[in-house]
């Protein structure tokens, strides 16, 4: 129970001044801040994602042009047919009229039957007809397949990178659809074809001239309700914040043509770092379709992470769509395929995402965890089918195929809560709570002596070193034991004191009462405080683990714990007292010899 802590007179402490940052040495002043649009009625901020957008992979291209090494057509096929597996239904494959292994390699995938008939392929072109000829012909014999055109609109790439005025850059948007729905035609006409167009830099551009292009394409694709077009607003660099982004979507979805036949999709890149949470606001101001690559990976800071996306519905209760249930091995595949890592604190796949080092936080994970299994109980269902809730822990490890194995690990910074964790967990032993204060002190010598992480092997080594391994003075050499009706027992136990052999002898209401009677033979005098007792395996030759806490006397009282394992419950209780006495300083009391 808290005590009330009435209201008290002000402190009279010194007070702090508040910190005063001081000017960065940085040319700040040589940026300019991005202009948001101006949308007072928006509705978004007071919508949530209810469900999974349609998701479409991009690792095959803006992925893999970003690779310092582009993949392999081996590493591909691979990853191709990894986001299959997972249960993307539109994967872009690449861009075909870059380079013959580019070509080559969506022909394989056609040619070799590799594509599933829900998935749809798609394939990047620029407006240009060369290039758009040939883009068209990868695609030939697909049975679904969609050409992805783009060219940039914002004033930037318009005045450096193309020298157009503002209707030039329009005109190309239309010509280069034209070129595509030729090329479609000459080519394609047994594909169920799609069109797909992404103003390039949408975030850089004026929204209302990006819908005005986007409205021109529409135009010239006509599309209706079995003919979609896909638009894609790309921040293709990441300028603002994502409300910002969410503005932008909101307002072309309530100006753009046609609305009820344009899939409007989202195309974000994390430069600021924001992009996951533009993806979700876009998601929320109507956005229909999110692209992006498994661990964020892309160009320069990468695209958005389909990953941590689909995750984030999936800890709402919404089904993502997309199977994330073994993700480490996703995450090899990816590695394997990018030549890139995954980071440690990579949302839900890194290595650390599920680990607690630090005290607290392990002391209330051990207790969510056991909370769970008294739920499971409960319930009567097994642990990983109750709804989840843990400290510290937005997901159960062990629905993306993790085990609780990682999650707790002890360093300098750990508590009695972890420790005692990994105890059970990998070595079954339930210690009590003071016994767990005893050791945590033990392996907290340790962590701050040799620094670094305490594994759960050294965490043993270290417990077995203090409580198990001990045997001086006192080493047991047998015993023998009688016990009346009334539960009275005697007794005679031969011991090793000091490497000197000894019979002692002793009474008492229990095996353990007489065996610390006993000890009175050799000078030892001590009080049972506390007695704990568990099985470590089930069945008939089971071990069992006994702990004591033992007040032993010797001028001054001291309070020691001991533990003994033994597959016989009383010799485990007896080594446990001896344990006790053991590792009370063997000098801190005479023994009558
Ligand atoms: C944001 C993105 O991620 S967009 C996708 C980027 N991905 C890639 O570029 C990877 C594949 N690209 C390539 O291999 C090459 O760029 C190719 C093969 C497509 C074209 O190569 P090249 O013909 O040598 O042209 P290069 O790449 O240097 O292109 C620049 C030219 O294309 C023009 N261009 C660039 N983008 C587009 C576009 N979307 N539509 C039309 N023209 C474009 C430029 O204005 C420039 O024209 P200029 O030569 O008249 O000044
Ligand atoms: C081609 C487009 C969609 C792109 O990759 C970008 O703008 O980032």
């Amino acid at each position: 129970m808290t005590t009330e802590i009435r209201s008290t007179p002000k402190p009279r402490t010194k007070p702090q001044p508040r910190p005063v940052q001081q000017p960065s040495p940085m040319p700040f002043q040589r940026y300019q801040p991005f202009q948001p649009i101006v949308l007072s009625d928006r509705t978004w901020p007071a919508k949530s994602v209810t469900k999974a957008p349609r998701w479409l992979s991009t690792d095959l291209r803006d992925g893999n042009q970003a690779l310092i090494d582009p993949m392999t057509p081996g590493r591909k096929r691979k990853l191709f047919d990894l986001l299959v597996q997972m249960g993307y239904k539109e994967i872009e494959v690449g861009f075909p009229s870059a380079s013959q292994t580019d070509f080559d390699f969506v022909r394989s995938l056609i040619e070799s039957d590799a594509i599933p008939d829900d998935v749809t392929i798609s394939v990047l072109t620029q407006a240009r007809p060369d290039l758009i000829d040939r883009t068209a012909q990868s695609l030939i014999g697909a049975k679904r397949g969609t050409i992805h055109l783009y060219n940039a609109v914002a004033e930037l790439f318009r005045r450096v990178v193309f020298h157009m005025d503002e209707q030039e850059c329009k005109q190309l948007a239309k010509n280069g659809t034209r070129w595509v729905i030729d090329a479609a035609e000459k080519y394609l006409r047994d594909v169920e074809f799609g069109y797909e167009y992404s103003p390039e830099i949408f975030t850089q551009t004026p929204t209302e001239f990006a819908v005005e292009v986007c409205n021109g394409v529409i135009d010239v694709w006509q599309p209706d309700a079995d003919r979609e077009i896909i638009l894609n607003l790309p921040a293709t660099v990441e300028m603002s914040t994502p409300n910002t982004y969410a503005d932008q979507i909101e307002y072309f979805c309530r100006n753009i043509d046609s609305r009820d036949s344009v899939c409007v999709s989202l195309h974000t890149h994390n430069d600021r770092g924001t992009a996951v949470a533009a993806t979700e606001f876009g998601l929320m101001a109507g956005a229909d379709r999110v692209e992006g690559c498994l661990f964020g990976h892309g160009e320069r800071t990468g695209n958005v992470d389909l990953v941590t996306l689909g995750m984030n519905l999936y800890t709402q209760g919404i089904d993502p769509k997309i199977d994330f249930s073994r993700l480490d091995e996703v995450r090899r595949t990816v590695e394997y395929c990018t030549g890139m890592p995954v980071p440690a604190r990579q949302p839900y796949s890194g290595d650390l995402v599920y680990t607690a080092f630090s005290g607290s936080h392990q002391d209330a994970i051990k207790k969510g965890l056991e909370d769970l299994e008294t739920k499971a109980e409960r319930e009567r269902v097994g642990i990983h089918e109750v709804a989840w809730q843990a400290p510290y822990l937005p997901v159960d490890p062990h629905d993306v195929g993790r085990t609780y194995e990682a999650v707790i690990r002890v360093n300098s910074q750990s508590g009695k809560g972890g420790m005692a964790y990994l105890m059970k967990a990998d070595h079954s032993l339930v210690l009590p709570r003071r016994l767990q204060m005893e050791f945590s002190r033990v392996v907290q010598q340790h962590s701050d002596s040799e620094g670094g992480e305490v594994t759960s092997e050294q965490l043993w080594q270290i417990f077995s070193d203090e409580y198990l391994n001990r045997t001086e003075p006192l080493k047991g050499k047998g015993f023998t034991l009688e016990t009346t009706e009334d539960g009275r027992a005697t007794i005679k136990a031969r011991i090793s004191s000091h490497g000197v052999e000894k019979v002692i002898t002793g009474e008492g209401n229990g095996p353990v009462s007489a065996f610390v009677d006993a000890l009175g033979n050799v000078g030892v005098r001590l009080r049972v405080l506390d007695y704990n007792e568990h099985a470590l395996t089930a069945g008939g030759d089971a071990t069992a683990a006994a702990y004591v806490e033992c007040e032993i006397e010797n001028g001054d009282i001291e309070v020691h714990w001991g533990v003994g394992i033994d597959p016989d419950i009383t010799t485990a209780s007896l080594k446990a007292v001896m344990s006790a006495v053991n590792r009370h300083r063997r000098e801190a009391y005479a023994v009558a010899m």
